[in-house]
């Protein structure tokens, strides 16, 4: 009976997703992307071990972030390298010596499931190389530099390649070592074997087994994975400052003329505060106060647009993005409205929706209260937020 040995890659930088974090952390619903890829891993039968292959940078986060996981067998954590190919070959120095067939998967394809693992070790078994591949469904063209094209390949005999791809440990090693002495660099597994000359077989595999690469593809991970997708969530969020002479007034990222502006720690952008606690809300990831502390110096004086920018990346890290505002301040001066665009179009630039779906508005507290007597300005937010792109 074959021993497995499975390479799962995780040390990319995902930067064509454009997060702050890699891409693999990202939550499908209660788990992550990473946590999916490991768990259909861990179904393939006879499997010995699992390397899992980590940027240098992320080998304790990625330890904090599995060590909840249960798998049916070890698992060790190894440094990657600076291109995918380099990150198999550091994954291929860890194999152990008793495993004859070694699969490497994208640790980026959380819906890749169980059977297609089985079915490309048992073609790599037969065969010496496999690698699960589907029907391309477009035209391909190749195409000049000027885009022109060239020719128009014949479709039926082109196939799109995913992981898991699949070898005998020997031969592997024979194509990694080859490529090697060649400084052949492929953007597959396969490729390496194909360079050797040696043949290489696809099994059929299933349009769903996608490659986690931008944004859209967490919402279509979502659903192939039945974690529910699009689901609206409401936040509500609420600010308030006391007026002090001689302090800036800046209001949605405007500055205004005024003898009088909101005191604060930050720049005290009232209107901009309530919106980040009803994005946070409507997240359930806690408070601005959480993620900005009064106390914390970094924070002295800073443009709120700034921390507007960090919380809509924590929220995209969630898979989730901002659909509609509307925020209301309440002060008795100075008059919005000749900056209220100037104001929705810096919040636009900051959370990417349309203008038509950012709403601000003013209003005084007729003289009544605090408010009325000009002692401070409030700012009330309600947003609603999209798991998945809009
Ligand atoms: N030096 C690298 C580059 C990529 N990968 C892994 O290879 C898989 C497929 O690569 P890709 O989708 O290109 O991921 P990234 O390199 O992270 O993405 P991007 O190209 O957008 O930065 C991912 O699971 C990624 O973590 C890796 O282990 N080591
Ligand atoms: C290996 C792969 O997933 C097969 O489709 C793909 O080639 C990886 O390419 P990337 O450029 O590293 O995303």
């Amino acid at each position: 009976m074959s021993k497995i040995s499975c390479i799962v890659l995780a040390a990319g930088a995902g930067r064509r997703m454009g997060l702050e974090h890699n891409k693999v952390y990202v939550s499908l619903g209660r788990k992550s992307v990473i946590q999916w890829t490991l768990e259909h891993v861990a179904g393939v039968p006879n499997l010995q071990e699992i390397i899992l292959v980590v940027a240098d940078s992320e080998q304790e986060v990625m330890k904090e972030h599995i060590q909840s996981m249960i798998l049916p067998c070890p698992i060790q954590i190894v440094v990657g390298g600076e291109e995918r190919q380099y990150s198999v070959v550091n994954g291929l120095a860890h194999v152990s010596p008793d495993c004859d067939i070694v699969l490497v998967h994208d640790g980026a394809r959380p819906v890749a499931d169980a059977d297609s693992f089985t079915k490309v070790a048992d073609g790599a078994k037969l065969y010496g190389a496999a690698v699960v591949a589907v029907p391309s469904t477009d035209t391909v063209k190749r195409v000049d530099a000027t885009g022109v094209v060239i020719e128009t390949l014949q479709r039926q005999e082109l196939y799109n390649m995913q992981t898991p791809q699949g070898f005998q440990k020997e031969l592997f090693l024979k194509a990694q070592a080859h490529a090697q002495a060649t400084n052949f660099l492929g953007t597959d597994d396969v490729s390496l074997v194909e360079h050797l000359g040696e043949p290489v077989h696809i099994v059929v595999g299933d349009y769903k087994n996608i490659k986690i690469t931008t944004l859209n593809d967490v919402s279509v991970a979502k659903r192939y994975l039945g974690v529910d997708t699009n689901k609206m969530r409401v936040g509500f969020g609420y600010d308030i400052h006391r007026f002090k002479e001689g302090r800036p007034c800046i209001l949605g990222g405007v500055t205004i003329e005024s003898p009088i502006g909101p005191d604060g720690h930050s720049d005290a952008d009232v209107l901009i505060h309530a919106l980040m606690d009803a994005m946070l809300g409507a997240a359930g990831i806690r408070d601005i106060g959480y993620y900005f502390p009064p106390e914390d110096d970094q924070y002295k004086g800073i443009s709120s647009v700034l921390l507007l920018e960090k919380v809509n990346s924590l929220l995209k890290e969630q898979g989730l993005q901002a659909y509609n505002i509307d925020v209301m301040v309440i002060a008795e001066a100075p008059k919005l409205k000749p900056h209220i665009e100037e104001m929705k179009a810096n919040l636009q630039r900051v959370l990417e929706i349309p203008l038509d779906r950012i709403s601000i508005k003013a209003t005084t507290n007729e003289m009544l209260g605090a408010l009325g007597r000009r002692e401070g300005i409030a700012a009330q937010a309600v947003v609603t937020l999209y798991e998945g792109e809009v």
